[in-house]
């Protein structure tokens, strides 16, 4: 099987979703930002801060390349739409899902959390304006998009399943 990427703004649920759909198709699972963890030995916010985005996104976009294209369920980071080069990458697989969250839902699943340096506090108001620059980006690069806004995890993972099978 060719691996499925799922693409789509912090807080869509790739991680999350990445890990049942793997479990429920029995394929190995990865993550580019957690690959990026084990290799650094760093949370991504002492990334940001350490080396700034810039070098992460080179980092981001090794690990792409790096991880098992076959047989496989591949959550990337949010930004990873963000280079050209990743847009072309990810344009030449067949099972790119991009997985689509009203900014609304987005914001309320992640209030909690401070694991994500472009959605810090102090950067509520540049979310808008990110999310409105990426949208046609993840748009453009998926074959498949999947609605989540209010659906449990079992419903999106059904939900992908039925649309490749079309
Ligand atoms: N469909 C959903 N409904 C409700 N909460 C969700 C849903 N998908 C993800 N979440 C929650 O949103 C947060 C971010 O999910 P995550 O999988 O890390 O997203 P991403 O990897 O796209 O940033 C987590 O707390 C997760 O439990
Ligand atoms: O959208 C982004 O620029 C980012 C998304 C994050 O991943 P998730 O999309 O899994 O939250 C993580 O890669 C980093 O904080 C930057
Ligand atoms: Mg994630």
């Amino acid at each position: 099987m060719e691996a499925i990427y799922l693409i789509g703004f912090m807080g869509s649920g790739k991680t999350t979703v990445s890990r049942e759909l793997a479990r429920r198709l029995n394929v190995a699972v990865y993550d580019t930002d957690e690959e990026i963890i084990k290799m650094k030995g760093k949370s991504i916010n002492e990334i940001f801060a350490a080396d700034g985005e810039a070098k992460f996104r080179l980092l981001e976009s090794d690990v792409l390349r790096s991880i098992p294209s076959n047989d496989a369920v591949i959550a990337t980071g949010g930004g990873i739409v963000g280079l050209e080069e990743n847009r072309l990458y990810l344009k030449n697989k067949v099972n790119v899902v991009y997985l689509h969250a009203e900014l609304e839902n987005i914001l309320e699943r992640l209030k909690d959390d401070d694991s994500r340096p472009l959605l810090r506090k102090d950067k509520l108001q540049s979310a808008e304006v990110l999310y409105s620059k990426r949208l046609p980006l993840y748009r453009g690069a998926a074959g498949i998009e999947i609605g989540t806004s209010g659906k449990p995890i079992t419903r999106i993972v059904d939900d992908i399943i039925q649309r490749m099978k079309k």
